[in-house]
């Protein structure tokens, strides 16, 4: 057993600040120290190396004669090995990846590892597997040959993880297309760039703001409402409709509205349809084999985002219809005083305290807008058309919702909507069993050490209740997998079971749970966690409550996947976004 101090790296630990473009030509620390671990041994040696590689010994003359003959060759390759092997012995030293439980090596591929198994299954599935044949802490073989990856699902680690955002940040291969998509907004901000953005944006997501927003919300909502029932009474009383076409124009008009006040008419503006057309086209390259490959050429090579693949153009043409939005809006300076829009807010704010310096500037604005747009509208239209699918299969908990929903009549207010219970049991477990965000990765910035609280049996023998980590290291972190892990929550963990939120001792203690909202990791935790999150659970609420009242859902006989394109994303029939739920009028 050890528990140890952080063997921190003297040149690591600088924050990962501004990305890569801010370092310009220096390559950022992070970088430095990534290519460091595995490169510099050979550095002394370069000159040679190269000479020898790519010169004809025709040309050996020319350079110098001692370096071709064969006893130097050989003496040179001697000493690179004896290096090579030295520094591996160091480096299990001083890391105990080595030690870590592996998911089965067999089923790795030579090239793909055992990503691309991951990557061809349904969101986390694997990941599930292999906890529970190596526990919530262990390693994969990554493609490409990049070095093993470690996927933590241990409460402890990932808490330790997700408190020191500092020191474990985003992968840079996650940040260009970030960019790109969403902008330099809060989604790809890292460091104090981070922090201050953070700071400012915070109180548009105070718990008054969101009540602030609950007339908007309401509307969308009956729209939604009166979309659906008019569509099933224009088909005799029933119909099948892709449930994710109708939940996300409704959340793309509660974002419209409450990000800058813009009304996307229920999905029918010329900018809902192209929004609406880009991300469906993005959806579906990145289930395709060419976006598997496409992102692991990214993590080798991060500049390859500023080629304009047709994949890239795609994700490129959503930030461009959005903003030009937010452009116009925060331009045209018509902020209305009374404005509760988180544009509003924003401005108001910044004219407030007459802060160039200290404020967003009118870029990041815009960026943040269209990070609200996008990350706040996909992500509660994914969980919320898979919660509705679990209704539709659980005709009796469907009902349920429906009668306690009705005795509070029509008008819910942000207050009674909290006084459901039951409605508030369906959003937990439907947000527990399909987070938005099935997954997530982080790179470990400097040498550290993580506490479990499972502790590791090593092969021979050894008790690890805590495990060092290099500086380079990735985690992935898959929410769906902690979410419904059996150990923890039990053998009916994978059945969507809403009565466990309101039974005594349905739900684990929080001591058995991560750190996270309800014991749940969906939003994440820590300095990074959601900021949306309590609108996300209002609107998810608010949506629920009014299509239930109304209308009934059905299962269809459609054999619905669960895939990651980049979030939680049905696909039937090999389409994206595409889930057929029946619906009909509710008695
Ligand atoms: C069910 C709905 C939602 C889920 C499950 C969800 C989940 C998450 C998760 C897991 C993260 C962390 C991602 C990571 O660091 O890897 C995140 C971050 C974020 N979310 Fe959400 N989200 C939801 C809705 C929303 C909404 C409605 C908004 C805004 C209107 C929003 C805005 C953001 C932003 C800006 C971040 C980045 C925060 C930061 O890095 O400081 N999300 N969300």
């Amino acid at each position: 057993m050890r528990l140890g101090k952080s063997n921190a790296c003297p040149h690591t630990t600088s924050v990962f600040v501004g990305g890569l473009k801010s370092y310009g030509t220096t390559p950022s620390p992070f970088f430095r120290s990534f290519y460091a671990n595995r490169l510099a041994f050979l550095w002394p040696y370069q000159t040679s190396i190269l000479r020898s590689v790519f010169l004809p010994r025709s040309f050996a003359p020319s350079l110098n004669l001692v370096m071709f003959t064969p006893s130097f060759t050989s003496l040179l390759l001697t000493l690179l090995g004896a290096l090579s092997l030295a520094r591996y012995v160091s480096n299990r030293r001083r890391q105990d990846i080595y030690r870590l439980p592996s998911a089965p090596r067999e089923i790795a591929h030579w090239l793909w590892g055992h990503e691309l198994l991951s990557f061809e299954h349904e969101a986390t599935e694997m990941y599930s597997k292999w906890v529970a044949i190596c526990g919530p802490f262990f390693k994969i073989k990554a493609a490409l040959f990049h070095s093993d990856l470690i996927v933590a699902a241990d409460h402890a680690a990932v808490q330790h993880i997700f408190q020191n955002a500092d020191d474990y940040v985003k992968s840079p291969a996650f940040r260009p297309p970030v960019a790109n998509v969403l902008g330099k907004g809060l989604v790809w901000a890292e460091g104090d760039d981070h922090k201050k953005q953070r700071r400012i944006l915070a109180p548009a997501f105070s718990p008054e703001a969101i009540k602030g927003m609950a007339d908007d919300v309401s509307e969308c909502s009956e729209k939604l409402e009166s979309r659906l029932t008019n569509y099933v009474l224009a088909h005799g009383g029933s119909a099948t409709v892709n449930i994710v076409e109708y939940t996300s124009t409704c959340t793309l008009d509660i974002i419209g509205r409450v990000a800058f006040g813009h009304d996307f008419k229920s999905g029918q503006s010329t900018e809902a349809k192209e929004i609406h057309a880009s991300w469906t086209g993005h959806v579906n390259t990145g289930l395709t084999f060419g976006a598997f490959i496409a992102m692991l050429v990214i993590r080798a090579l991060p500049f390859i985002t500023q080629i304009p693949l047709p994949a890239i153009k795609a994700g490129g043409r959503i930030r461009e219809i959005v903003s030009k939005l937010a452009m116009r809006i925060v331009q045209s300076g018509t902020v209305a005083e009374k404005g509760k829009d988180i544009l509003s807010v924003l401005i108001k704010a910044d004219r407030k305290h007459g802060s160039k310096t200290d404020g967003l500037t009118s870029q990041q604005l815009v960026d943040n807008v269209s990070t609200f747009i996008m990350v706040g509208h996909e992500t509660t239209a994914g969980s919320l058309s898979f919660t509705l699918l679990e209704l539709a299969r659980k005709p009796e908990v469907q009902q349920r919702l429906r009668e306690e929903v009705r005795q509070f009549g029509r008008d819910l207010g942000y207050d009674d909507i909290q006084k459901l219970e039951f409605l508030d049991a369906v959003v937990k477990e439907g947000l527990r069993m399909h987070p938005a965000s099935p997954q997530t990765e982080r790179v470990a910035l400097k040498d550290d050490v993580i506490p479990l609280s499972k502790p590791i049996q090593t092969a021979n023998g050894e008790t690890l209740s805590s495990i060092r980590v290099k500086a380079g290291q990735v985690f992935h972190v898959p929410f769906t997998t902690m979410n419904t892990n059996p150990d923890v929550w039990g053998p009916d963990a994978r059945e969507f079971k809403p009565e466990r939120w309101v039974t005594p001792g349905g739900v684990p203690p929080p001591s058995d749970l991560p750190h996270g909202w309800s014991g749940i990791v969906t939003f994440c935790d820590g300095p990074r966690n959601c900021i949306g999150y309590r609108l996300a659970i209002f609107e998810f609420k608010i949506i629920l409550a009014t299509l239930v009242r109304s209308l009934e859902f059905h299962d269809t006989t459609a054999e619905i996947h669960e895939k990651i394109s980049p979030t939680l994303q049905p696909v039937t029939d090999g389409k994206g976004g595409l889930l057929p739920i029946h619906v009909t009028l509710a008695a």
